[in-house]
């Protein structure tokens, strides 16, 4: 490319070397960072002096994993997007092109299900049963967070993890429990409005540990944990909430049994 080449030349002169139809409309977009905004050029622009803008190693080898490329795209005459279907591919092509950089490498689990390729349940307990063989237990739903109950200790809970999630924004680091509390927090200081965490699950899901997590993780945070004894007076109070749920569980059992008398 010339370097007084503008967009309109370099379009037609890449159609043509490449054997596409005149008759279509193309653009050419700037792409200056990995997945990020393609800006398309005006005809009269000049594609050579912006690659001269990119940074010395964008312009010395450009690998497509780094951004920094143009995009030639086929658009719809009222230039909108034009789609191209391309036929499927097997796995073994998807591997190639993976490895080329032409595609994300691919993914065995995901951290948010909202970024599943396909969501449906059988997806869905794929992704948290992949997670959980490799001892992920948390997985987020957007900023809701699924736990699935280990039954043995992990080392993810140490004051490390709680430095770790500390004013983070939810998403960024691997799910945890911490990072709930850590939210919750936050937003507690900076709104000064109380918080509430919902957690919900069937018996012997994990609620009781969950809730020790958090009561952990939100006096390590606000760092009265050892000074004030808030931690212990709080876990304090779970036996007594146990008793009153076992209580109330009952009530429901006897409630349920009970046929219901005249009036
Ligand atoms: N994240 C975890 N890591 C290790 N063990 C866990 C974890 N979550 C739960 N457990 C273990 O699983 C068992 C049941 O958990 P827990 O008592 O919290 O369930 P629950 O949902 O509160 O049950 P219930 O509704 O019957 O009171 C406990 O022995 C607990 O130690």
């Amino acid at each position: 490319v010339q370097k007084d080449a503008t967009t309109a030349s370099v379009i037609s002169d890449a159609a043509a070397a490449l054997g596409l139809d005149p008759g279509r409309l193309y653009v050419l977009a700037e792409v200056k960072e990995c997945g990020g905004e393609e800006w398309v050029l005006e005809a009269g622009d000049l594609p050579a002096q912006r690659f001269l803008l990119w940074p010395r190693k964008a312009q010395e080898t450009h690998p497509r994993s780094l951004g920094f490329y143009f995009l030639l795209q086929e658009r719809n005459h009222d230039g909108t997007i034009h789609y191209v279907h391309l036929p499927p591919v097997s796995k073994e092509q998807e591997a190639q092109l993976a490895a080329r950089g032409f595609l994300p490498p691919p993914q065995d689990d995901f951290a948010d299900l909202c970024n599943l390729p396909a969501l449906n349940e059988g997806s869905i307990l794929n992704n948290l049963r992949t997670r959980f063989h490799k001892k992920k237990i948390y997985t987020y739903a957007g900023s809701i967070l699924i736990a699935i109950n280990p039954f043995k200790f992990l080392p993810i809970y140490n004051p490390k993890y709680v430095k770790m999630y500390e004013n983070h924004q939810l998403g960024k680091l691997e799910p945890h429990i911490f990072a709930i509390a850590d939210v919750a927090y936050y937003a507690m200081l900076r709104k000064r409005v109380n918080q509430c965490i919902v957690i919900s699950g069937e018996s012997g899901s994990g609620k009781t540990q969950s809730t020790n997590f958090l009561i952990h993780c939100l006096t390590a945070l606000s760092q009265k944990g050892y000074a004030s004894g808030v931690e212990r007076t709080i876990l304090g109070a779970g036996p007594v909430l146990e008793v009153l749920r076992g209580e109330r569980r009952r009530w429901a059992r006897h409630a349920e049994a009970t046929p219901p008398g005249p009036g």
